[in-house]
């Protein structure tokens, strides 16, 4: 399983959480992961953890102020990249534009959507994985993989039926092994979350936890 934590704008020590990613990582089969803020990147890159970025624009090197290059991402270190979460919404075209410029860069890429039609669409764009993350979950503690498990299985269905290449991963209130056991039972090869380990008073605890039952 994939376990991605992102960070989002919390305000946890990235090279901390970091660390523990790093650590946690050494002691299972699963692939741990984090995403901090952009500008976080480079230090967080620098303890050892697979380092992911938020988001990237669907842009080249040019007059493009304050936004987001793909090429810069990965210079920091960030080995891949999410694109439209949930928090950061993007039009079709731009989402085909930031997949396009995270391959050109060489990143992996997540593209998020909210519902299975969505991740249908996402999965006709070629990314390596999609994310379905219900936007009402997100941030609760009511793991998707409990509290809408049809909405993961239609997901993994939607993706597989456009390309099945296309992993699926699954987002919103999931912070216990229990949880990624149970998104893993509905055929998503990973979890993205953020507020179980960036908001946690232990972050190598709960990351332990996540990846104990693995
Ligand atoms: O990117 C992560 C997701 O939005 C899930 O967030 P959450 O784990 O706080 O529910």
């Amino acid at each position: 399983m994939f376990v991605l934590v992102n960070l989002k704008t919390y305000p946890c020590d990235p090279v901390a959480v970091a660390e523990a990613v790093r650590d946690v990582n050494e002691t299972t089969d699963a692939r741990l992961a984090v995403a901090p803020q952009a500008a976080h990147l480079e230090r967080v890159a620098e303890t050892g953890a697979e380092t992911w970025a938020q988001h990237v624009d669907p842009i080249e090197h040019g007059s493009n102020t304050g936004h987001t290059l793909a090429e810069s991402v990965a210079d920091a270190g960030a080995v891949g990249t999410l694109i439209n979460h949930s928090e950061q919404r993007l039009k079709l075209a731009d989402i085909d534009g930031s997949v396009r410029a995270a391959e050109r860069a060489g990143l992996e890429t997540v593209v998020c959507a909210n519902n299975p039609a969505q991740i249908g669409a996402a999965a006709a764009l070629e990314p390596d994985a999609v994310a379905v993350e219900p936007p009402e979950l997100i941030g609760t503690g009511t793991p998707v993989s409990q509290a809408d498990p049809d909405i993961v299985e239609d997901a993994v269905d939607a993706a597989e039926s456009v390309d099945d290449d296309v992993a699926v991963l699954c987002g919103a209130g999931i912070s216990t092994g229990d949880d990624v056991v149970a998104a893993g039972d509905l055929g998503s090869e990973g979890v993205l979350l953020a507020s179980g380990v960036a908001k946690a008073d232990d972050p190598t605890a709960a990351l332990e936890d996540l990846v104990a039952p693995l």
